[in-house]
C-alpha cells in the first residue's frame, strides 16, 4: 500500500502528504516479473527510464493487484538491507549464489485480503488509490480512529532513523527523552492513520497491539513496551532488534544454511509459534522478513515480529479469511477453512528455503503460486536435497503436508528426531493434544478400543512426544492425570490472549474427565493422531499389528455384510460388487458417492468419501493385491471386511462432528473447488489475468 513508497517521516506528526511518487508504485502483480536469479535484472528493472517503466507497469497491470506493494526491486534495494544494496552486488558479502526462485518475496498479504474484501463489498473498488494525507477526512469517513492509547509519544521519545518498512507501516529507531531510561534505544513501528481507510484496517491495528501486548515476554517474540497515538499515527514501541531480518541472513548466506544452522533457527521459530498456538493466536504471516535477530552476533536470538495479520482462534474454530503472503500461504487458507496448522505450513516453507535456498512453491503470478501451493509437491530431488539427511527431509515433508490434519504441530515438530537432539529446551504444551483428547472422550467404546490397540504399535520416537506432553500435565504419584491437571497446566501457561481465544470455555467440554483419571496408556490412545500415522510408510504395519492386538483383546470385527447394513444398503445388494463400484476411476479412491444410487433412500445428507490407503496408492486393481487394505471410515466403527480372500480393516480416524464436516467438505471433490477458484487462470506464464470478478 502507500507505505511502501512514502518517505520515512522524520517527525511523528508528519502526515503522509508527502508520499513520494519517485518510486512509482508497481502493482503487486509485478511480483510476477521474474528476477532471474541475479541482481542485474533487478537493477535493470529499477533503472528503466521512468516513462518506459510506467508503460511496462501499465502493460503488466493485473486486475488482481489493484493495491500496490513494494516491487521486488524496490524492496531488494531498500536502504535498510545492506545485503540487498546494489553497492554490494559484487562485494564479498553478496551471496554468490542466488535463489533459483529469487528472493525477496514481496508480501502480497494485504492484497490477497483486499481483493477478497473488495469482492465482498467491504472495500470500495478504488481503494487502491488510498487517499493520502486524508486526516481531515477522518471524521467524514465516519471511521473511529481513536485507539485509547496514550497521546504523549512525542514527549517521551525522540524518533530517529528508519530501520525497516512494510505494507502497513515503517519502523524507526527512537530514544527515551528523559528519566532513568534516557538515551535508551527502542524500535517504533509507525502506522499512519491515513492508511486505515476501512473498519477492518482499524480493527487489524487494534488487534495487532492487543496480541503483541498479550504475548510479550516469550524469548522469541519481540518485547512490546507501549502503544501511543496522535492525530496521524499509531506508534508501537518495542525492543529494537539490531540484527536484521532472517531474510537478510538467508541472502547473506548464499541462500543456504547448514543443517545445524537451520535447526537452530527452526527451534526458535517453532518455540514461538507453538507458544502462540497454545495461547490461541495464529500469526498468519510467518515469513523470513518477520523474524528479526536481536543483534548482529552470529548466535543472536531470533524474534517474531509483525502480528498485523494475526488473529485469535478458538480451539474449535476454523478461520476463513484469506490472508498471508503468497509464497507462505497454506493450502487450507486458500480453501478458507483453517486454524493454527496454517502457520506450521509457513514454517515448513521457511525450513525448505533455509535448507536448500529455493522456494518450494513458486510461480510468476500470485495465482500461479496458489496453484502450486494447492497442487504441486515440492521437489526433494534437486540438489542439495539428495545430500541432506533423511531426517531433514522427513521434517520438512511433515510440515508441508497439504492436509492440515496430517501435518505436525509446532510442538510436535520440536520433538521430531531431526530437531530434538539439538534442542535442550522442553517441548511446550500442545493445544492439539486437548482437541484429540476430547474427540477420544466422545468416541464409542469400539473406537476407543481401536485406538488403544493402535497406540500399542507406536515406536519409541512416536511415543516420545506423547510422553513429553503427558509429563507436562504433571501426573500424580500413580501416574495418572485428571481434569485438574489439564486446568493447572493451561493456567501455568496462560496469557491474556487465552481469554480471547476462549481456551477456558473449551476446557468446560472436558467434564467427562472430572470424575476419572487417565493413565499414560490411555493418554497415548486418546492423543495419537490417526491422520498423522497414515502418512508414515509403516502405517500398514501399524494398522495390521493394531488389528491383531484388537482381536486379541476380545474385540470382534464387523463383517462386510454388517457394514453394508450399517451403510443402509439393502440385503439384496451384492456387497462385493458394490465395493467394486465405489472405486472412483479418476484416482482409484473408494468413493462413497458412487454408492449413493444403491444405498437406501434414507441417505439424505452428502456422504463422505471413503478412501483406500495402501502403499503407493491403491488403484481399483490393487484392491485385490494388497491384503490387508486399510481404509478410513468416518462413522464410528472399526470393521473388518472380508473381501474375497482379503481382509479390509476400517479404522475411524475421528468421531468428532468437526471432522465429519471436514470430510464432507472434502467429499465435495477437492479438485472441483480448486478449479472453481483457480482453473481459469492460464498458467503462470501469463501476467495478464482474468478479471477478478470471474475468478473470486
Ligand atoms: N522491533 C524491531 N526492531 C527492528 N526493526 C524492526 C522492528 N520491528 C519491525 N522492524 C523492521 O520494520 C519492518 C516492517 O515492520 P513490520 O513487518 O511490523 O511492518 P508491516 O508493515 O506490518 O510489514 P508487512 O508488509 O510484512 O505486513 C520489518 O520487516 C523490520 O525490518
Ligand atoms: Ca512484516
Ligand atoms: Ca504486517
Amino acid at each position: 500500500m502507500g507505505a511502501c513508497t512514502s518517505r520515512p517521516s522524520p517527525e511523528p506528526n508528519l502526515s503522509d502528504n508527502d508520499q513520494s511518487t519517485t518510486n512509482s508504485p508497481l502493482p503487486a502483480g509485478n511480483n510476477a516479473v521474474p528476477i532471474k536469479g541475479n541482481l542485474e535484472n533487478v537493477e535493470n528493472l529499477c533503472n528503466q527510464p521512468e516513462k518506459k517503466k510506467e508503460e511496462a507497469e501499465v502493460g503488466k497491470k493485473s486486475p488482481f493487484f489493484p493495491f500496490y506493494s513494494p516491487s521486488p526491486a524496490h524492496y531488494w534495494l531498500s536502504k535498510k538491507s545492506p545485503a540487498r544494496s546494489p553497492a554490494n552486488a559484487s562485494s564479498n558479502s553478496t551471496p554468490k549464489r542466488f535463489f533459483k526462485r529469487p528472493f525477496p518475496p514481496p508480501s502480497p498479504a494485504k492484497h490477497i485480503r483486499a481483493v477478497l474484501a473488495r469482492r465482498q463489498g467491504s472495500v470500495k473498488p478504488n481503494e487502491a488509490a488510498i487517499p493520502e494525507g486524508n486526516e481531515s477526512e477522518n471524521g467524514v469517513s465516519g471511521l473511529d480512529k481513536s485507539f485509547g492509547f496514550s497521546k504523549n509519544f512525542g514527549n517521551k521519545y525522540e524518533l530517529g532513523d528508519e530501520v525497516g518498512r512494510g505494507h502497513f507501516g515503517y519502523t524507526c529507531k527512537a530514544k527515551f527523552k528523559k528519566g532513568e531510561l534516557k538515551g535508551q534505544e527502542v524500535a517504533v513501528k509507525v502506522i499512519p492513520k491515513a492508511k486505515m481507510t476501512t473498519a477492518i484496517a482499524i480493527e487489524d491495528v487494534r488487534r495487532e497491539v492487543k496480541i503483541l501486548r498479550a504475548l510479550t515476554g516469550h524469548n522469541n517474540l519481540v518485547q512490546f513496551y507501549d502503544a501511543f497515538e496522535d492525530h496521524d499515527n499509531v506508534y508501537v514501541v518495542m525492543e529494537l532488534c539490531e540484527g536484521g531480518e532472517l531474510l537478510d541472513r538467508i541472502l547473506a548466506s548464499g541462500g543456504k544454511y547448514t543443517e545445524d544452522d537451520a535447526k537452530a533457527v527452526m527451534i526458535q521459530i517453532l518455540n514461538v509459534v507453538s507458544f502462540c498456538h497454545l495461547q490461541g493466536v495464529v500469526h498468519r504471516d510467518l515469513k523470513p522478513e518477520n523474524f528479526l535477530f536481536t543483534s548482529k552476533d552470529e548466535n543472536s536470538q531470533l524474534k517474531a515480529i509483525d502480528f498485523g495479520l494475526s488473529d485469535f482462534v478458538k480451539p474449535d474454530e476454523r478461520l476463513n479469511d484469506i490472508v498471508g503472503s503468497a509464497y507462505y500461504v497454506a493450502p487450507e487458507v486458500l480453501h478458507r477453512s483453517y486454524s493454527t496448522e496454517a502457520d506450521v505450513w509457513s514454517v515448513g516453507v521457511i525450513a525448505y528455503i533455509l535448507l536448500c535456498g529455493s522456494r518450494p512453491f513458486w510461480a510468476r503470478t500470485e495465482s500461479g503460486i496458489f496453484r502450486t501451493v494447492l497442487k504441486a509437491d515440492p521437489s526433494f530431488e534437486e540438489p542439495p536435497w539428495p545430500s541432506l539427511s533423511s531426517g531433514a527431509k522427513d521434517f520438512v515433508k511433515r510440515l508441508l503436508n497439504k492436509d492440515p490434519r496430517k501435518r505436525m504441530t509446532a510442538a510436535q515438530a520440536l520433538s521430531h528426531p531431526w530437531i530434538k537432539d539439538s534442542n535442550d529446551a522442553k517441548v511446550p504444551l500442545d493445544i492439539s493434544i486437548f482437541k484429540l483428547m476430547r474427540a477420544y472422550m466422545r468416541s464409542s467404546a469400539l473406537r476407543k478400543a481401536a485406538l488403544r490397540a493402535l497406540s500399542k504399535t507406536l515406536t519409541v520416537d512416536e511415543l516420545f512426544y506423547l510422553k513429553e506432553q503427558f509429563a507436562l500435565l504433571e501426573p500424580n504419584k500413580n501416574g495418572t492425570i485428571s481434569l485438574d491437571n489439564i486446568k493447572t497446566a493451561l493456567m501455568n501457561n496462560a496469557t491474556d490472549a487465552m481469554k480471547d481465544s476462549r481456551v477456558h470455555d473449551f476446557l468446560a467440554s472436558f467434564n467427562a474427565l472430572q470424575y476419572r483419571r487417565m493413565d499414560l496408556d490411555e493418554f497415548c490412545a486418546a492423543t495419537l493422531s490417526v491422520y498423522q500415522l497414515e502418512v508414515l510408510d509403516r502405517w500398514e504395519q501399524h494398522a495390521r499389528c493394531a488389528y491383531e492386538l484388537f482381536e486379541k483383546d476380545g474385540n470382534r470385527a464387523i463383517a462386510i455384510e454388517e457394514l453394508a447394513s450399517e451403510l443402509g444398503l439393502s440385503p439384496s445388494v451384492p456387497v462385493h460388487t458394490v465395493l467394486h463400484d465405489w472405486i472412483r476411476h479418476t484416482d482409484g479412491k473408494l468413493s462413497f458417492l458412487g454408492s449413493l444410487g444403491m444405498a437406501s433412500s434414507s441417505w439424505q445428507k452428502p456422504v463422505p468419501t471413503l478412501s483406500f490407503w495402501g502403499k503407493n496408492g491403491i488403484t481399483a486393481a490393487s484392491v485385490r493385491l494388497f491384503p490387508p487394505l486399510i481404509i478410513r471410515f468416518v462413522p464410528d466403527v472399526l470393521v473388518e471386511m472380508k473381501c474375497k480372500k482379503h481382509t479390509l480393516i476400517v479404522i475411524s480416524s475421528s468421531s468428532s462432528d468437526e471432522d465429519e464436516e471436514e470430510e464432507e467438505e472434502e467429499s465435495s471433490d477437492e479438485s472441483e473447488s480448486e478449479s472453481e477458484a483457480f482453473d481459469h487462470h492460464d498458467d503462470d506464464d501469463s501476467v495478464e489475468e482474468t478479471s477478478p470478478s470471474t475468478s473470486w
